[in-house]
């Protein structure tokens, strides 16, 4: 069987379930043999120098003991040298939210080596980086790249979005619900049938970082960056020229007086000093008869991209998501009214892994 050698960077919540997915993927394919030959953290890596391949089984205690690093300045030469000089197709996995390795990646696949990550820095920062990256990526003997998780996590929303261009239908409107941290904060502190017994929102807060669906900084979540991005990607992808994330407006969800906390734990205790002010956007929704949520829209025609709160009918199918789903309905002419909806799980270790994993079997089937 053709021998691929599989590299990853970052083995946190999504890395650790991505290893373990990639595991069993390699046990049962029949196709290829996987030799994972670099597992990075951000202190700490593993290298299997002679190609053969790293233990899948016991990876966390070898990194823990290991004295090896791919920081700078090993990173990037020396860890493009090492990918580069493996006896066959190298594929980069990468599982950090790192806006350095992103700017790297054009580097990577014009050596040759593949991409795929759920990491939304590269497709989602400067337009110029987007384009470099798929430049890089079309040239000849350039390398595939996949990133199916830097929106809805294992959702089919980008390779929906690319059939439906590709089949030369046209996109008139993508809106929904883009966060899995956003989903569950709203879903548990304001949920369709209350209870009487929802926690504040700080706790929600705490308790969607703890489930590991939030930013490894959860204030990137609350200042609706991280959706702005997920729309940025799919702004550029539906062929508009969007420069940056921020060229739109975004509602932020922290607290002007906490926009100066110095880490995620300072912000986070802050947060419970403010639970009274997002109340009371709940109520207001409430005496509405109606349900706040935090969405996002996309009108391709008009260029418009809009990211923040918005009150929906009971009735809706936004109102009645249910923990850390997304819901992202596609309006185009062939659909017409009736938008094409993808709905489920948005975040999380294990769908996103599956993204990835995905990701990485689309490169396997399309290695010569
Ligand atoms: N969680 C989710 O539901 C989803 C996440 N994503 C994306 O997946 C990515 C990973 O998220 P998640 O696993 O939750 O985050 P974590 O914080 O749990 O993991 C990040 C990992 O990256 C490592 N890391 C950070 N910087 C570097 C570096 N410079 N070099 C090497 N390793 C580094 C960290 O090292 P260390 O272990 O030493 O801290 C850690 O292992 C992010 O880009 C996120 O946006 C996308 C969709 C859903
Ligand atoms: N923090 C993100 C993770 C997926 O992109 C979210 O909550 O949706
Ligand atoms: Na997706």
């Amino acid at each position: 069987m053709p021998k691929v050698y599989v590299a990853i960077i970052g083995a946190g919540g999504v890395g650790k379930s991505f290893i373990s997915q990639l595991n069993s993927y390699a046990l049962r394919s029949k196709k290829h043999t996987i030799s994972t030959i670099l597992i990075s953290r951000s202190s700490k890596a593993i290298l299997s120098r002679d190609y053969s391949g790293l233990n899948l089984a016991t990876w966390e205690s070898d990194i823990a003991s290991s004295s090896v690093s791919v920081k700078p300045p090993s990173f990037p030469d020396e860890t493009l040298k090492f990918l580069t000089s493996a006896p066959g197709p190298v594929i980069l996995v990468d599982n950090t939210s790192s806006e350095a390795i992103a700017a790297e990646y054009p580097r990577f696949l014009s050596s040759g080596v593949h991409l795929v990550t759920p990491n939304k820095k590269g497709f989602s920062s400067s337009l110029d980086l987007f384009k470099a990256i798929y430049a890089a990526s079309g040239a000849q003997n350039g390398g595939y790249v996949f990133h199916e998780a830097t929106v809805g996590a294992g959702l089919p929303v980008l390779s929906t979005l690319k059939d439906l261009i590709d089949t030369g239908d046209e996109i008139v409107k993508i809106e929904g619900v883009f966060s899995g941290t956003m989903s569950y904060l709203f879903n548990s502190f304001a949920p369709l049938s209350p209870s009487g017994s929802e926690k504040p929102f700080s706790a929600c807060v705490a308790e969607a970082r703890e489930l590991g669906y939030t930013e490894p900084d959860p204030r990137d979540d609350l200042n609706g960056l991280d959706v702005a991005r997920k729309l940025t990607i799919l702004a550029r992808l539906s062929g508009l020229q969007v420069s940056e994330p921020t060229s739109f407006p975004i509602q932020s969800l922290i607290p002007k007086p906490l926009e100066s906390a110095t880490s995620a734990e300072e912000f986070l205790v802050g947060l419970a000093g403010f639970d009274g002010e997002i109340d009371k956007v709940k109520t207001a929704a409430e005496s509405e008869g109606a349900v706040v949520r935090y969405v996002g829209s996309l009108d391709v025609g008009k260029g418009e991209v809009s990211v923040g709160l918005r009150n929906f009918d009971r009735g809706s199918a936004i109102a009645g998501l249910k923990g850390s789903d997304n819901i992202i309905s596609f309006y185009t002419r062939r659909y017409g009214e009736r938008a094409m909806i993808v709905q489920g799980a948005g975040a999380g270790a294990e769908v996103t892994a599956m993204g990835v994993l995905g990701d990485l079997i689309k490169v396997l089937e399309r290695l010569k």
